[in-house]
């Protein structure tokens, strides 16, 4: 059974590159089955935001827990089996690896966590995506759209606690942009994952239950606009 409470907590985070302050005193509390759009100026930071809550970047201040475990303080390898266990990552490009088939992306993190059933916990999320049938396709043989929610598919094998999307859409047309908002917004609803978007869409921040804005290094709500028909379907 799934614990109650904050499923990602952020508490006064601060992110320094050089030259610059990204997140400066930052606070975040997300919780199971909420999904939440991050939006912002081109950088503003929200990548750097969401691997900073994934734990790939380090703190000046503040603390991250995911799950109530205080990624922020872990070594590099716990870290690395919190996030595991616990983070699904999606990103702009989809990032799948080119030398194996589907299934076998789709699969890897499973095999890495030692989890049973790899491959058939790798068909089924095909199959919940819209792609049965596509497991022994290369990688090249997809669309950007299909290769999207294969990235999809592969981030949620391990039944993670969140998803972090890193512009999950921003090399999308319109139609596979909505398809690909509605797949991560039912994972959202059936699995009970917290999910957090960073866009430039309006329409896919506007199919989430807030919009937060990344403005001087803090997270502010931002009123959403109606897109009628966004994350509807696949
Ligand atoms: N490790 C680093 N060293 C130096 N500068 C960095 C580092 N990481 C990020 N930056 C800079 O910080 C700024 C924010 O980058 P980031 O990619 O997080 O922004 P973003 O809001 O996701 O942008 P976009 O919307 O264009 O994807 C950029 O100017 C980037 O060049």
């Amino acid at each position: 059974m799934r614990s109650a409470g904050a499923v990602v907590r952020a508490a006064g985070v601060v992110v320094e590159v050089p030259g610059r302050r990204l997140a400066d005193g930052l606070d975040l509390e997300l919780g199971a089955g909420e999904a939440v759009a991050v939006m912002g100026p081109s950088g503003s930071g929200k990548t750097t935001v969401l691997n900073a809550l994934a734990g790939l970047v380090p703190l000046s201040g503040g603390s991250v827990a995911i799950a109530g475990e205080p990624i922020s303080e872990l070594s590099a390898d716990r870290a690395a089996a919190l996030r595991l266990a616990h983070i699904g990552m999606v990103f702009q490009f989809g990032e799948l690896v080119p030398e194996l088939s589907v299934r076998e992306n789709v699969a890897l993190p499973a095999l890495f966590a030692g989890r049973g059933d790899a491959t058939g916990r790798a068909d089924a999320l095909l199959e919940r995506v819209g792609l049965a049938g596509y497991g022994a396709r290369a990688p090249e043989e997809l669309s950007g759209g299909e290769a999207q929610r294969v990235a999809i598919a592969r981030a949620l094998v391990c039944g993670p606690r969140v998803v972090l999307a890193d512009e999950p859409t921003g090399a999308l047309d319109e139609d596979n942009a909505r398809r690909v908002t509605g797949v991560l917004l039912r994972s959202c609803r059936e699995q009970d994952t917290a999910l957090l978007v960073a866009t430039h869409d309006a329409a896919v921040a506007a199919a989430m239950d807030r919009t937060l804005l990344l403005r001087g290094g803090r997270l502010r709500p931002r009123p959403s606009t109606a897109a009628p028909g966004a994350g509807e379907g696949r």
